[in-house]
This record gives structure tokens, C-alpha cells and sequence, in this order.
């Protein structure tokens, strides 16, 4: 299990994360979702002791990453792919990261097994692809078989089998119990890997809860209405305080957004209106991101825009 209680991280002016509590559980691929210059990696770097919280603190299984007494056997990550000495091979890369957390050496072609690079193993890591340096970077991650994964945007610039391997492989470690917590600045991306979303905007909290719930909540449904009594039908729905609007250049439907299909269906029969069609239609996942994320944090200028960005969220969120 991962921990943050009020982990902050002041880097001159720039509050980089901001009194960020969650907890990352067991068994559960935890997606971290944020725009870009969210906090993520800095939170990730944190609770792996690599930076120091200015106040607040992270934990892992309970400690600090400075408590742990076998780090890598409590947790692996992968931050960046390419930090690989370029001229060792896969399996001396591996060795040399075993021999000096003093891991027993079986484990390297375990692990090299694990990802499906025994092929390769003897190859310069330098020549490898981004795809071949992830799954070495995830070998290095899992030679402590640690219960803790934590992956940094893995999914980047790798080729669509490469993401599906990654997703599989992150679906398959929560299933043997561990704690998986992996970035992404795309929902679309989350929403297929995770089960649960830790969501930073501007390094603060705005939504922790099920990938379901989040995007239920994101992802806004609207219905499409024809019929030969439009106006009448209309009239009708907003008598119930039911939002309707006409779409440009279609004089045959209503757009309907805030009530489902049934109660549209009963209202339109309870005032003898007739339907041609009733068609829900909902938004994806991208539309439901891109407002979300409408500003990207590090490049808007202000704080404004930041502010109604995070309030948008709030709302989809049921926050
Ligand atoms: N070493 C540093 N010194 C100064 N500012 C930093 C440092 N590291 C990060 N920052 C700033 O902290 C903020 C958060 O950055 P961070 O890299 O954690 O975000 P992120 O969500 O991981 O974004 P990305 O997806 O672009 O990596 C940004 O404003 C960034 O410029």
C-alpha cells in the first residue's frame, strides 16, 4: 500500500504538489491522472525518496522509503526507460542492479522471463527500442518481487502491441496482490488500465475514487429526440425544468441532455406527443477529458484559468 498525507513540494515559487493525500491500495492498478506539469513525477519521486516533501510525508507499507531496510524488495519503478548504461547488455544491467541491492542473481533471468526479453538479454541495452527498454526498465522494477510497483507514464511514445503488453502486465501484478500506481496525462488511456484514478491538477488533490465512478461522472450523456411535434415535445420537457436545445441545421430533433431516455419516452406519452426516435448518445472519453484538462496547467497564463479548469473537474467528479 502507498500512502501521502499532506505531501507538499515547494521548488522555489512553484508549488509543484500541494497538500496531496491518497492511498493506493492492494490488488488495484491506482492510475495517476493529471495534465501535464501536474506534480506527477514529482510526487512519484517522493514517495520513492528521490526528493525530499517540503512538509507531509509518503509511505510505503506503512514507512518511509528511507526506513525500508530492502528498498527494491519493497518497491520497484520505472521512471525513465533510457537511464540504462547504453553499452551493458539487458542481462549485465540486471545482474549489476541485483549484485548491488544484494538480490539473489536467479532472479535475473526470472525477470528477464517475466518480460520477455530472454531473447534478447545479451543485446546492448542502447540498441534497444523504447518498447524493448520499458519492459528492461519493468525487469529492473520487479527483481525484489516487491509489493509496491510504480510506473511513470509507461505507456509513451511505445507502439499499440507494446501498450497492450504494458496494460496486461500492470493488470496482471495488481492480480497477485500488489499495489500498482502508473501516470498518465490521458484518461482515454486510464479508463482501459486502471481500476482506480488518483486525479492532480496543479499538484492538488481533485477526484480519488473508481475509474467507473469517475468516468460516469466525466462522461456527460445527452439524448437525441425526433418527432413530428417537436415544439409541443419541447415544451413538455421543459416544463419539467429538463435542459433542450436544437441542433444547428436539424429542424427534426432535440438535443436533450440531464434525463435518460425512459423519462423522456413517459413524458412525451403522458402529453400524447409522438417519437421517431429516442437516442442516447454518449460523450467520450477524450470530449470528457479535454474538459477536464481544457488548460494545460504549466502553460496557462494565471492562475484563473487553472481555477475553472479544477472546478470543472470538481463538477464531473460529483466533487
Ligand atoms: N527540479 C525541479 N525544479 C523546479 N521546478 C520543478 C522541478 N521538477 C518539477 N518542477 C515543476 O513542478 C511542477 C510539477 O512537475 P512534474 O514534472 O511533477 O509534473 P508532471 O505531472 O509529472 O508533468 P509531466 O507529465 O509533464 O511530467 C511543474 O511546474 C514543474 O515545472
Amino acid at each position: 500500500m502507498i500512502e501521502t498525507r499532506g505531501l507538499t513540494k515547494r521548488y522555489g515559487p512553484t508549488l509543484a504538489v500541494d497538500d496531496l493525500s491518497f492511498t493506493v491500495q492492494p490488488g488495484r492498478v491506482t492510475g495517476f491522472l493529471g495534465p501535464n506539469g501536474a506534480g506527477k513525477s514529482t510526487t512519484m519521486r517522493m514517495i520513492l525518496g528521490l526528493d525530499r516533501p517540503t512538509s507531509g510525508h509518503a509511505l510505503i507499507g506503512g514507512r518511509p522509503y528511507e526506513d525500508l531496510p530492502h528498498p527494491l524488495r519493497e518497491v520497484g519503478a520505472l521512471l525513465d526507460a533510457k537511464w540504462v548504461h547504453p553499452h551493458r547488455s539487458a542481462r549485465a544491467h540486471l545482474r549489476w542492479l541485483a549484485r548491488s541491492n544484494r538480490l539473489p542473481a536467479a532472479r535475473v533471468d526470472e525477470v528477464l522471463d517475466q518480460v520477455g526479453l530472454t531473447a534478447v538479454a545479451d543485446r546492448r541495452a542502447g540498441t534497444f527500442s523504447l518498447g524493448m527498454s520499458q519492459r528492461l526498465g519493468i525487469a529492473g522494477a520487479l527483481l525484489g518481487d516487491p509489493g509496491v510497483l510504480l510506473f511513470d507514464e509507461p505507456v509513451n511514445g511505445l507502439d499499440p502491441e507494446g501498450i497492450v503488453w504494458i496494460r496486461r502486465f500492470m493488470r496482471d501484478l495488481a492480480a497477485e496482490g500488489r499495489s500498482v500506481l502508473v501516470s498518465s496525462h490521458l484518461l482515454p488511456e486510464m479508463a482501459l488500465t486502471a481500476t482506480d484514478l488518483v486525479v492532480i491538477g496543479r499538484g492538488r488533490l481533485i477526484a480519488e475514487s473508481s475509474t467507473a465512478e469517475f468516468v460516469e461522472g466525466a462522461v456527460t450523456s445527452t439524448v437525441r429526440v425526433r418527432s413530428p411535434q417537436l415544439l409541443e415535445l419541447a415544451e413538455v420537457l421543459m416544463r419539467q425544468g429538463i435542459d433542450v436545445r436544437a441542433e444547428p441545421g436539424d429542424d427534426a430533433s432535440l438535443v436533450v441532455t440531464g434525463t435518460g431516455i425512459a423519462r423522456i419516452g413517459e413524458l412525451a406519452a403522458g402529453a400524447g406527443v409522438v417519437l421517431h426516435e429516442l437516442a442516447l448518445q454518449r460523450g467520450s472519453l477524450e470530449e470528457a477529458f479535454m474538459h477536464i484538462t481544457g488548460h494545460d496547467v504549466e502553460y496557462s497564463a494565471g492562475g484563473s484559468a487553472v481555477d475553472r479548469n479544477d472546478s470543472a473537474v470538481l463538477a464531473a467528479a460529483g466533487r
